[in-house]
């Protein structure tokens, strides 16, 4: 299977860039994916940040399974990972963030007290694979007004700050770091969820993969989108009875498997299918 952006130079420079940055932060603040919160995460992602405070930010949970997410931040909160579950397009549960960045930082604030220095605000830096979210979010906390508060110095590249309130400062620039995907499920589920582009897998084996996925989680939604009877039926079936529904007809009747699987690629991303989850923790 190929492998995309996965040159080893770039995730050198990238990861050089990064550990610079993390010089001038006090909480990591990861951008995650809902609908599959592991296999949206850089492999790498723990041994680069070290032993910084990090919040794991469930994002586009809007599109997720409610019942999924909340399995997934049980599965954080036993691992001793704070997480908060949000949606940046709207900015619901955005607001919960300066206040656990700022517990998250209690032990520094509490030194800089003791020394009688006044405490200054959390320093946060966003990471997460391309397509994440990472803009948005931070358009959605800075709240369109951009506030700067300077430049730090001894840095290569210019930075700026961005001023979430009184507490909380980000920097402008998100840290980007590529998924890997060394099996198979892990790069059809990035490729489901849009997170990689679609030339990178092959179209029909990916749709495939969702049908197969669906039929075995999701069997009532993907009933009732394309009106099926039987889904006890192999998965290639399925797939096959929806390309009829759906009218993905070659001419001589046979079934047009690219355009089924055009239609429910498609479907699955506009959300036609409703909310739902590519990964549970009981995957794993
Ligand atoms: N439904 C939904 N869509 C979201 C959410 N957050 C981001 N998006 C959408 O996801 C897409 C990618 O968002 P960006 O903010 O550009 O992602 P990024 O991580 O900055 O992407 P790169 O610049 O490629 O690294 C856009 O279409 C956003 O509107 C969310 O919480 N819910």
């Amino acid at each position: 299977m190929k492998q995309i952006q996965w040159f080893p130079g770039h995730m050198a420079k990238a990861r050089r860039e990064i550990t610079e940055r993390l010089k001038m932060i006090d909480v990591v603040f990861e951008l995650v994916d809902a609908r599959i919160p592991l296999s949206s995460r850089n492999p790498m992602i723990d041994d680069i940040v070290g032993n910084k405070p990090r919040l794991i930010l469930l994002n586009k949970a809007d599109m997720a399974d409610p019942a999924i997410t909340k399995q997934w931040e049980a599965y954080f909160e036993e691992r001793n990972v704070r997480t908060v579950t949000v949606n940046s397009k709207s900015g619901q549960g955005l607001n919960r963030i300066p206040e656990i960045a700022k517990d998250l930082m209690k032990d520094k604030i509490n030194k800089m007290i003791e020394k009688g220095v006044k405490p200054r605000a959390v320093r946060a830096l966003i990471l997460g694979i391309p397509n994440v979210g990472k803009s948005t979010l931070i358009n959605r906390l800075a709240n369109k007004k951009m506030a700067k508060t300077g430049d730090r110095p001894g840095i290569t590249q210019r930075q700026q700050w961005i001023k979430v309130g009184k507490e909380l400062e980000l920097l402008d620039t998100p840290g980007i770091l590529w998924p890997k995907f060394e099996d198979q499920t892990t790069g059809f589920r990035l490729a489901v969820t849009g997170a990689i582009k679609d030339e990178i897998l092959d179209f029909g084996d990916v749709a495939f993969f969702a049908v197969q996925y669906l039929k075995e989680v999701y069997g009532d939604q993907l009933r009732e989108r394309y009106k099926l009877e039987d889904l006890t039926a192999p998965p290639i079936e399925v797939f096959e009875e929806i390309g009829r529904k759906r009218g993905c007809l070659l001419k001589g009747g046979e079934i047009d498997y690219d355009k089924a699987a055009e239609i429910i690629l498609r479907d699955i991303r506009s959300e036609k299918l409703g909310a739902l989850s590519f990964e549970r923790p009981s995957d794993f």
